[in-house]
């Protein structure tokens, strides 16, 4: 029965779905850009060094070089296969017994120095990985959630660094991986390149000669062909991957809107969509690599017969004994093998290519810190416990819409201001300018500390954990961490008081005490996230807070019972709101009048201007 529900579940999509847009990439798309393999050889670099030069570079360079000793051992070990095997198969071909015994002991030997040896080979390459990855991740996300870098890669105007998610999940381990494996491939390639090249050169020089041209023109030719091509695909087929995920995961986030809109056949035709660009792409990648492979294929063949064809002259003529061809062919493979390598790894490398042009891009965008040539300065200080603006230009990301001009204000300590004006006229973007998140334009913004801020937006961010969490929350410990009561532990008998305050007294009961885990942002209506924020406030008694319509889901008896609240906890404090009843909490008015102009007012003479009006 489940099986039948699970396959008409397949077979029959419930949602009608049309494809919106099967594109194939614009020339302004990254991705596309088909780039010699070697253009991105110094920003691998870039990126590698950054452990081995970084606080954990002791470590890095311990693994880093352990692992490069244990290649060249691995490479004495198959020299000496080579000399075992030339004793054995020359002393089966002249039947003499002692000989052929003493090359299958020799064999025996190596065989269990090199097993133990190739075992810890393996778990050094992969502990190398994974503390590589965990040091680059750590700093990503570090660099990411400072500065308010996460925001600032959200608004950039050009939207250059895609999915940043998927570039620090999934880009990061898949480079450490793909780096580790190829520079140790790369290693041991030279050291067998070196160490059987003397056992070629002296036997039969010219070989070394012919394998030499064949490889650097097989190499040149792969390169040439499929190297920037390759690239250029796996680079868009992660972001692809990446714009796929995002929309799912977009459709969760706001999964109760889109089902009131019956939105659900648009998203999946989106999602659709973007899973048949992905495959697109993936069906053109698959199309080249096949072309590799033929191409490997030739190339490999090409040569397998040569050692044989090139030594059984001198084996008929009895100048060299049988097994001198064995070894001839094993050398020749290996030098071959050790010289192609990146005629045989090219899908690797060019992964790799595509991964390293993402990661360094994005340490680029989270390193950087805009370059607007004049910006709004902010100076937070613990002295000041007002707020003045002077002479602030704001202008909105990107499209550079005009906010407010040359504008001059002073929140003493103690008052209150509500900024009003038509939807859109720019509010909220003052807050952003106030709080530091939008800085194009100029002027000085004077505040005090962050940590004696406090914001609250109209839609309360609900971060994952208890309730007691979300009370303290943006202090993430038991003691606060913000605003007046710095330092201050509250216990169960204030929270539950505090609650009450905000008209949520049966909120801890009804979810079963305040330890309780609950995914916040779903399970509680708009207007009890924001009285739990209001809550926030009320317990941090910040020197300054702005609320962004943060009252703007309740009734207005809510509000106005919340605000006399305020008032007696909160000393300074600036809101955005349109309702008028919040007049009368607030000392002064800032109306947008227009064209980036503002006018600062008393409350009584705003009130009797509209009257006038
Ligand atoms: N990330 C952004 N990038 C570019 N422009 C933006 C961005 N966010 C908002 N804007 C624009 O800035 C202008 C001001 O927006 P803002 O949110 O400050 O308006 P508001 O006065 O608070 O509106 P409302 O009363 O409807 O909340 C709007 O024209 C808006 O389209």
């Amino acid at each position: 029965m489940q099986h039948s529900e699970s396959a008409s579940l397949l077979n029959k999509p419930t949602v009608r779905i049309k494809i919106i847009d099967t594109r194939t990439p614009s020339v302004n798309d990254p991705g596309t850009v088909s780039r010699p393999l070697s253009f991105t050889i110094p920003k691998w670099w870039k990126v590698a060094t950054l452990w081995f030069r970084g606080d954990e570079k002791k470590k890095a360079w311990t693994y880093a070089a352990v692992s490069v000793t244990l290649c060249l051992l691995n490479t004495l070990l198959l020299v000496r296969v080579s000399y075992a095997q030339r004793m054995f198969e020359t002393a089966l071909a002249g039947k003499e017994q002692d000989d052929f015994y003493k090359g299958m002991y020799q064999f025996v030997v190596i065989i269990i120095v090199a097993a133990p040896l190739m075992a810890i080979q393996y778990y050094l390459e992969s502990r190398l990985t994974l503390e590589w990855r965990r040091w680059l991740t750590n700093r990503l996300l570090m660099a990411y959630f400072s500065d308010q870098t996460f925001f600032r890669l959200h608004i950039q105007e050009d939207h250059q660094i895609d999915n940043p998610d998927q570039r620090i999940c999934d880009d990061v381990p898949q480079y450490t991986e793909g780096s580790v494996f190829l520079v140790t491939a790369l290693i041991k390639k030279l050291f067998n390149c070196v160490a059987f090249t003397g056992v070629l050169w002296s036997i039969e020089p010219r070989m070394v000669f012919f394998l030499l041209t064949y490889a650097v023109v097989g190499t040149w030719l792969t390169t040439y062909v499929f190297g920037g091509r390759l690239m250029q695909l796996q680079y868009t087929c992660m972001q692809r991957e990446g714009d796929l995920r995002f929309e799912i995961v977009r459709t969760r986030e706001n999964a109760e809107s889109i089902a009131f809109y019956k939105g659900e056949s648009r998203e999946a035709s989106q999602a659709n969509s973007r899973l048949l660009r992905l495959v697109v792409t993936i069906v053109r990648k698959i199309q080249w690599q096949a072309g590799l492979d033929l191409w490997k294929h030739v190339y490999v063949y090409a040569t397998m017969l040569l050692p044989a064809l090139w030594m059984a002259p001198k084996y008929f003529a009895g100048v060299i004994e049988f097994g001198v061809i064995t070894q001839v062919g094993f050398a020749f493979h290996r030098i071959e093998a050790a010289l192609s390598v990146l005629i045989m790894k090219m899908a690797d490398f060019s992964g790799l290519a595509a991964q390293t042009e993402r990661l360094e891009a994005l340490l680029d965008a989270v390193v950087h810190h805009g370059h607007e040539a004049t910006r709004i300065q902010q100076v937070p200080s613990s002295r000041t416990l007002g707020l003045s603006l002077e002479h602030v230009t704001l202008r909105t990301p990107g499209s550079g819409h005009l906010i407010a001009q040359g504008l001059d204000l002073d929140l003493p300590p103690g008052k209150s201001m509500l900024i009003v004006g038509p939807s859109g006229c720019g509010k909220s973007s003052l807050l952003r300018a106030i709080s530091g998140l939008w800085t194009s334009g100029s002027g000085i913004v004077r505040c005090p500390n962050f940590s004696q801020m406090l914001f609250l937006p109209q839609k309360p961010f609900m971060p994952l954990g208890s309730l007691r969490q979300q009370l303290l929350f943006p202090s993430s410990g038991p003691k606060l961490e913000w605003g007046q009561r710095h330092g201050s532990q509250p216990n169960d008998k204030e929270l539950l008081a505090l609650l009450d305050d905000v008209l949520l007294s049966e909120l801890a009961e009804k979810v079963g005490g305040l330890e309780t885990e609950l995914e916040w942002g779903h399970v509680l209506s708009l207007g009890e996230q924001q009285r739990l924020a209001f809550l926030r406030l009320l317990l941090h008694q910040p020197a300054l807070a702005f609320l962004d319509e943060a009252t703007g889901a309740l009734d207005e008896n809510t509000e106005a019972s919340l605000y006399t609240l305020l008032r007696s906890s909160c000393q300074t404090f600036v809101s955005v709101g349109h309702r008028m009843q919040l007049i009368q909490y607030h000392d002064l008015v800032l109306e947008c009048v227009g064209k980036g102009h503002w006018q600062l007012q008393t409350s009584a003479e705003y009130q009797h201007r509209r009257a006038r009006r």
